[in-house]
């Protein structure tokens, strides 16, 4: 069996008992019913995963996955694609967006290179696992073999696993590709059947017919390979990403250590529908975030059945959502375990 199986096998579900618990905590807390809002759904959320009626979540850990992406070449975004590289640098300095954002909660930032086009030196704070030097031009052929892409999600898998034995309460996925707002999109077409025109959006930013040309290209991508919407490896091979597949199986790993996990915009939702086409259990896991601009980000999400909790008009990426929900996260740990209750609160009356 290989890893991904294995780690397929280990998922359970969350746990129901304690969410009932956490649920009967939360509404005996001193506050009008469900007045919390999502703060309520999350804590009794966290104890499921965690199978603790106080969930801890001290320790995060926001996960960036970078590659580059041989459809490049058609002209899918205006961007040098060698910002891939140098942003990839950047996160080990912590001067990118996901960097600043998680500061604030003192998330760590771990960096793995599943497939950058240049080449990164052992010593410069990134994990390297790189599988091939960027995807082939999928609008030429296949993105990848189905090994590589199977050995991308093993890759998140192992990472995530690391981590956690590390001592990570809460995972985030985050990621660096320039150009993969397009495979994000082939993948979402694929699974939806639409016209990839309604799943396309300016990624981070195209110029004007930008958007008619990156949908012909996936056309053009999913003309060529065909790949099988019900074979999910399958698709992710001939239209998608490394670092797509190593999200998946960050998502995947965490929901076997029943840990959560905070999904971030369009690029990740993606990710997060390939591990639940993998594994449906996993959704128990997944916090969302934030609502991307991208089009197909809401798709995704509707597709996905989940509902993200931030409208901030970001279209980042890098994991700088999930980042900006940690502290709700926190806020959610904090309710359930710091409020007094409904009756703690009477008896101050009696006692006076
Ligand atoms: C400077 C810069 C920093 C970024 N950080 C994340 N992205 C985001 O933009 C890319 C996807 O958009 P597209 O498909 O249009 O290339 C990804 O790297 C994503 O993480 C960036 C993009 C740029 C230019
Ligand atoms: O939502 C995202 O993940 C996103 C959107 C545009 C560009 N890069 C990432």
């Amino acid at each position: 069996m290989n890893v991904l199986q294995e780690t397929i096998q280990h998922i359970q579900s969350a746990n129901k008992e304690m969410m009932e618990q956490a649920r009967k905590r939360v509404d005996a807390l001193c506050k009008p019913p469900g007045s919390l809002g999502k703060l309520e759904s999350i804590a009794v959320q966290l104890a499921g995963i965690t199978g603790q009626l106080l969930p801890m979540i001290d320790k995060k850990v926001m996960i960036v996955c970078a590659a580059d992406h041989g459809v490049y070449e058609e002209g899918v975004t205006p961007n040098p694609q060698d910002v891939t590289l140098f942003q990839t640098l950047n996160f080990s300095k912590g001067g990118t967006g996901v960097c600043a954002i998680a500061h604030i909660t003192n998330a760590k930032v771990v960096t793995v290179d599943v497939g950058v086009k240049g080449d990164i030196l052992p010593d410069a704070g990134i994990i390297i696992h790189k599988i091939k030097h960027g995807t082939a031009n999928m609008a030429k052929g296949p993105a990848m073999s189905r090994e590589e892409a199977i050995q991308s999600i093993e890759v998140g898998i192992h990472v995530a696993t690391a981590e956690i034995a590390q001592g990570a309460h809460v995972l985030g996925t985050g990621e660096m590709g320039i150009g993969n707002t397009t495979p994000s999109a082939a993948i979402l077409a694929v699974l939806t059947g639409c016209d990839p025109l309604d799943v396309t959006g300016l990624g981070a930013g195209v110029g004007k017919g930008g958007i008619e040309h990156k949908a012909a290209v996936i056309k053009k991508a999913i003309a060529i390979n065909q790949p099988n919407p019900k074979d999910i490896i399958d698709v992710l091979a001939k239209v998608g990403g490394l670092e797509i597949g190593a999200m998946a199986g960050i998502i995947l790993a965490a929901a076997a250590h029943r840990k959560p996990v905070v999904i971030d915009g369009f690029i990740s939702t993606i990710a997060a529908l390939i591990a639940y086409k993998l594994e449906p259990k996993v959704k128990e896991y997944m916090i969302p975030s934030h609502a991307s601009e991208e089009p197909g980000a809401r798709i995704a999400a509707e597709l996905l059945g989940v509902e993200p909790m931030l409208h901030m008009n970001m279209r980042l990426g890098e994991g700088s959502g999930a980042a900006l929900a940690f502290p709700i996260l926190d806020a959610a740990c904090s309710m359930i375990k710091n409020m007094v209750t409904l009756e703690q609160s009477m008896n101050l009356l009696a006692e006076r």
